[in-house]
């Protein structure tokens, strides 16, 4: 039948009856009809779908609710178990003298590329402890360590990654004194810097692109995401912790929280979340896995009797904690990690970007953030060489050593993490109607104009 024909005889006309109309309507029409009923509904499911995660909490969204990736704990469980055990233990932790003083060497050149960081607000900079402040008995380090008297890789980047170590993860080296400062943790605390632009940039850039490529490729294994997670976790948390301690007014040196911030780095981006609770219970992992190490900790700085007690007892608590134990049973089995062949290859490719990640942090240009940074990233280190070194060569695998500095670097760590976890648990809805609530109230264009 010729088209023009087919259309004016289905044409349906007001002389005829509504059976007739129907009867005569051409199939093309009908399939048009069809085709439009479908995309409606297509359309009013994607736009309900979005008002759904714009206006219900995530939490309740589900779009953070099931497992923990790896792990056999589910988001609600992390975050009752941190509000209730885990944040109120690591806060008093953090706070004994044992924990609350970091020896660091702050003024390392970068290894990589001149010195370009510039951060003026006056909280960039870190307050040093004055040499009486700090226990007499730090001054001694904690044990022998293969003593390689590593002092600041500047113009060798190579330096940085060749080294024979206890900790193959990281560079620092407690038993070197020279250029090392000790640093209240307690007063000088992980908050917004001013510290951004190019130089901070830089710093991610390499990081990511260098060193911890997202998926470096299709095939890209298990251990390489792991790095990459941890990573990630980490500058989520940085981000958190930028947003829940903000500098709202300089002048009046106001601080605040700064939702937009929170919303804008952190809870747009789900894998971000994803990837901080991956990297909070990968580091609770570790302390847990090395209880009886930590538990047999000497944890004397000289101070009374008392505190070492509380000190010992809140570790206890915090390493044989039942509730931990019995609340995620299952965690990251890290011996199916570094399997086959390759496995002691690839042990040394990701060591070595640990270690290029580690001696980045002399890169960091701002004071306050370089010792977070490289508190963090000895603390990751730490980690890792609790749960995977060893994993590799069976036959090479050494009880485990542990250097004060890197106990303190680990607890902290873990403190910090438990509390962005608990920032983003309970501020993260709020930063989310608060953007969806100025989205609503920005006056829509007039379609004349
Ligand atoms: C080691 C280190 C420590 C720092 N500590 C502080 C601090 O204590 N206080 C402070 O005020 N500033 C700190 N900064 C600076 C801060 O991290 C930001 O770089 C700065 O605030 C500028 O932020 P931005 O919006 O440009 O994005 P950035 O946070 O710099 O992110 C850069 C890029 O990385 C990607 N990205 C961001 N977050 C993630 C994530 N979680 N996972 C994967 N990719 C991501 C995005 O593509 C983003 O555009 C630190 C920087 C570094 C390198």
């Amino acid at each position: 039948m010729d088209k023009k024909k087919g259309s004016k005889v289905g044409r349906p006309t007001a002389i005829r009856g509504r059976g007739e109309a129907q009867w005569n309507c051409p199939r093309w029409l009908l399939v048009a009809a069809f085709g439009a009923v479908v995309a409606l509904l297509l359309a009013t499911a994607v736009s309900f779908r979005g008002f759904l995660k714009l206006w219900i909490s995530p939490w309740d969204a589900g779009k953070y609710s099931g497992m923990v990736e790896d792990y056999g704990c589910d988001y609600e469980t992390v975050n009752r178990l941190n509000e209730e055990v885990l944040h109120p233990i690591l806060q008093e932790l953090v706070k004994t003298s044992f924990f609350r003083y970091f020896k660091v060497k702050l003024w390392c050149d970068c290894p990589f590329w001149p010195d370009d960081g510039m951060c003026h607000l006056r909280d960039c900079s870190v307050c040093e402890c004055p040499d009486n402040e700090f226990p007499e008995l730090f001054k001694e380090p904690s044990k022998a360590r293969l003593a390689d008297n590593m002092a600041c890789q500047e113009g060798k980047p190579q330096a940085a990654v060749n080294r024979t170590l206890d900790n193959p993860w990281t560079h620092d080296d407690e038993t070197d004194n020279a250029g090392m400062t000790y640093v209240n943790l307690q007063l000088n605390p992980e908050r917004y810097t001013g510290y951004s632009g190019p130089s901070a940039r830089r710093i991610w850039d390499a990081i990511y692109k260098e060193n911890c490529a997202k998926y470096p490729s299709k095939e890209s294994c298990s251990e390489q995401k792991v790095l990459y997670k941890l990573i990630s976790g980490l500058h989520s948390s940085i981000s958190v912790h930028i947003a829940s301690d903000y500098l709202i007014d300089e002048v009046l040196q106001l601080w605040d929280e700064n939702l937009d911030l929170l919303h804008d780095r952190v809870m747009r981006h789900p894998e971000r979340i994803r990837n901080l609770y991956f990297t909070f219970f990968f580091v609770l992992r570790a302390v847990t896995k090395a209880a009886d190490y930590l538990e047999q900790f000497e944890y004397n700085t000289g101070n009374s009797q008392e505190e070492l007690k509380t000190t010992q007892s809140l570790v206890r608590e915090l390493v044989f904690n039942p509730k931990i134990r019995a609340a995620c049973p299952l965690p990251i089995d890290e011996a199916q990690l570094w399997k086959g062949e390759e496995g002691p290859e690839l042990m040394h490719q990701i060591q070595k970007q640990f270690r290029n990640i580690s001696a980045m942090m002399d890169c960091v240009g701002c004071e306050k953030c370089r010792l977070w940074g490289k508190l963090q990233v000895l603390g990751l280190g730490t980690a890792l060489d609790i749960l995977f070194s060893g994993n590799v060569t069976s036959n090479l695998i050494q009880p485990l050593q542990l250097e004060r500095n890197e106990i303190i670097a680990l607890i902290n760590l873990l403190n910090r993490l438990s509390e962005s976890v608990k920032f983003v648990h309970e501020m993260g809805p709020k930063a989310e109607k608060l953007v969806k609530g100025k989205v609503n109230a920005t006056p829509k264009k007039n379609s004349s104009q």
